[in-house]
């Protein structure tokens, strides 16, 4: 274990220990605030129980599972415990897979009613067409219901199903949502499989527990009492870090289950943390206490940090951004805020990536996503989980810097995992050579003409990986293609709509996105920075630029009046846009290990400056109005 095992305990680590210490344990919730050491707790706890029962789970091949929300959270988690396999340490998808995949018989009916659904949702939207429905439309359901139908048939004859990034039932491949989907299901309809998940991971920490889904936290309550003190479920969350729409927010505990406090915060300078404090005291009102420090001379002194709320007028975006970290860089004399250079630490949080998506080459694609789509999709193209931007970004653009770089092993590696052609059941029936002499033609196509300035349409992409056998694509991404013309630009809203126009970007569109999903950028959005932690933030506000009726600055600041929807909202106790904005504010002022900034673009910023100032979330001294400057 490393060096965070060996922080200093506060008294939610130890009160932990004492719940699992107690064979009755049950479950626990931990609520805790931004910069609190979640993770430090969680790997202190995982300590703790290899130290006391590692020997009696292992010796039973039991294993402790502790699941959190990113691929990176999982890496520094396993880093932590040293790689111990008596941890399980993964995210919720590939967890959830490792407790159901020995249950195929269950999946394969799973699977098979599934399919039926599918089935009785397109007759229903068929019984529901009018005369006004296209043709088209009308061809695409009748050709649906005939694939499910023969997918229906050809399933009985697939050996074992497996986790892939598409759906694709004939060939034994359950996409993400399946996953969730299936997993949550026969955990919670069937006793015997929830008995046999709980036995084998007898401690199941869920971090970022806010954001977990609500199916997912019923399945393993549903777990937990099943089981009952043999099985101890722990929640670790704050219900104000909730981003996703999905998310379970704050988990109610059952009964029996503790509820841990932790109060303190470690990453924030004073300044900051009587920042995020006034802004949660709007909310649940948890304050935090402690705060960021560091040794001066023999003693351990509070970090003072800054805290600063700069309003500006809409006029012109970036240069005001430009002249907001010029200012910065003068008032604090620190030269670093102006650089863009990783180590300088400065990140840039906007609201929507529209911002950042111009600005790097790929304000069409966002458009697309963004234009009256599905929360899902927007979220889904927003941080590059999307299933139809995934083939781009987990495979072709890896394979085409592979290629770049002369690394066959990555190439080779992206292959063997991800290329049909490739799979054992496909092998079996052709000559190994052929298909790989196949495969390499085609990178090398693809290397050529699908590079970072390529104006080739995704869907020529698309059909090169589809064609070649190189990548499984989604079903829905496969119905898309086949309504694909490339004399017919979409310019009409909707998800549908964008999957069209994403079939029509021009692939150096996709790379833009690439750059900035990597963060090989100063910027990165108020939704993706969870969990992060940066010296300088710059928080950009403006509302015009989110587009997102979801979130409204000008509303939490009192700016803009309340919407009709908001107030029955309110009056009714449903999640308002103040709750949602206030999260969002929470996390992103959160992340400040020194330095905050908060640049609120504002339509009057004398009005702005009067209802802002009047709110005491900011020290009076710390508002500057530029547009008076
Ligand atoms: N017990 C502790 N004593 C001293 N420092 C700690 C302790 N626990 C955590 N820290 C430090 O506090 C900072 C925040 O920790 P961490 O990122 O784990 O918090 P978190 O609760 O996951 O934050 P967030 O919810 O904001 O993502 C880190 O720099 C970490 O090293």
């Amino acid at each position: 274990m490393t060096s965070r095992a060996g922080k200093p305990d506060t008294p939610a680590d130890i009160q932990l220990r004492d719940l699992l210490d107690a064979d009755a344990s049950t479950g626990f919730v931990m609520v805790s605030g931004a910069g609190s050491g979640k993770t430090t707790s969680i790997i202190k706890a995982l300590d703790h129980l290899r130290k006391t029962r590692g020997l009696y789970l292992r010796q039973r091949a039991k294993k402790i599972a502790c699941i959190t929300y990113t691929e990176v959270a999982v890496g520094e988690i396993w880093g932590d415990v040293g790689n111990d396999p008596l941890f399980h340490v993964s995210t919720i998808h590939s967890f959830l897979w490792a407790a159901l995949k020995p249950f195929q018989a269950d999946i394969a009916s799973w699977v098979d009613r599934r399919l039926d659904q599918k089935i009785a949702d397109t007759e229903a939207k068929v019984a529901a067409f009018t005369s006004r429905t296209h043709d088209k439309t009308r061809v695409q359901a009748a050709a649906d219901i005939q694939r499910y139908r023969e997918q229906k048939l050809r399933i009985s004859s697939v050996d074992r199903f497996t986790y892939g990034v598409g759906s694709d039932y004939p060939k034994g491949i359950l996409g993400h949502d399946d996953v969730i989907r299936l997993s949550t299901e026969l955990i919670r309809t069937l006793p015997l499989i929830a008995k046999v998940v709980g036995q084998r991971f007898p401690f199941v920490f869920v971090d970022e527990s806010q954001d977990t889904a609500p199916d997912v936290v019923e399945a393993f309550k549903a777990i937990s009492e099943e089981l009952g003190s043999k099985f101890c479920l722990g929640f670790i969350g704050d219900p104000m870090q909730k981003i996703y729409t999905a998310g379970a927010g704050a988990i109610e505990p059952l009964a029996g289950w503790k509820t841990i406090e932790k109060p303190e915060n470690f990453r924030c300078p004073v300044a900051v943390l009587n920042v995020i404090n006034n802004i949660r005291a709007g909310g649940d009102g948890l304050a935090q206490t402690g705060g960021k420090t560091e040794l001066v001379g023999e003693e351990r002194q509070p970090v003072q940090g800054t805290a600063k709320l700069l309003i500006v007028p809409k006029d012109d975006r970036s240069g005001r951004l430009a002249a907001a970290r010029q200012w910065l860089a003068d008032r604090h004399a620190d030269p670093l805020w102006l650089s863009d250079e990783p180590e300088a630490d400065v990140k840039v949080l906007v609201i929507a990536h529209r911002m950042a998506a111009s600005r790097l080459g790929f304000g069409g694609l966002y458009e697309a996503f963004h234009d009256k789509t599905s929360d899902g999709l927007k979220d889904g193209f927003d941080d590059g989980s999307h299933w139809s931007i995934q083939p781009f970004l987990k495979f072709l653009m890896p394979l085409v810097l592979a290629r770049g770089t002369g690394d066959h092993f990555e190439a080779m590696n992206l292959l063997r995992r991800f290329a049909p052609s490739l799979q054992r059941e496909h092998l079996r029936a052709n000559a190994l050579p052929s298909i790989l002499k196949e495969l390499d033609e085609r990178v090398n196509a693809l290397a050529e003409s699908c590079g970072a300035i390529s104006t080739v349409p995704a869907f020529e992409a698309l059909r090169h990986l589809r064609d070649g056998g190189m990548f499984q694509l989604d079903d829905r991404l496969l119905t898309a293609m086949a309504e694909y013309d490339p004399s017919v630009p979409h310019t009409e809203p909707g998800d549908a709509a964008a999957l069209q126009k994403l079939l029509h970007t021009p692939l150096r569109e996709l790379w833009g996105h690439r750059t900035y999903l990597e963060e090989q950028s100063p910027f990165a959005t108020h939704q993706g920075v969870k969990g992060a932690e940066f010296s300088r933030v710059l928080t950009v506000l403006d509302d015009e630029e989110g587009r997102h009726n979801q979130f409204s600055y000008g509303k939490l600041f009192g700016i803009t009046p309340p919407s009709d929807n908001d107030r029955a909202n309110l009056r009714e106790g449903n999640e308002t846009t103040f709750d949602r904005t206030r999260r969002l504010l929470y996390v992103c002022c959160s992340r400040a290990g020194k330095d905050l900034a908060v640049v609120f673009f504002a339509d009057d910023p004398a009005e702005a400056y009067a209802a802002i100032a009047g709110l005491g979330l900011f020290p009076a001294e710390d508002i500057h109005n530029f547009a008076a400057v």
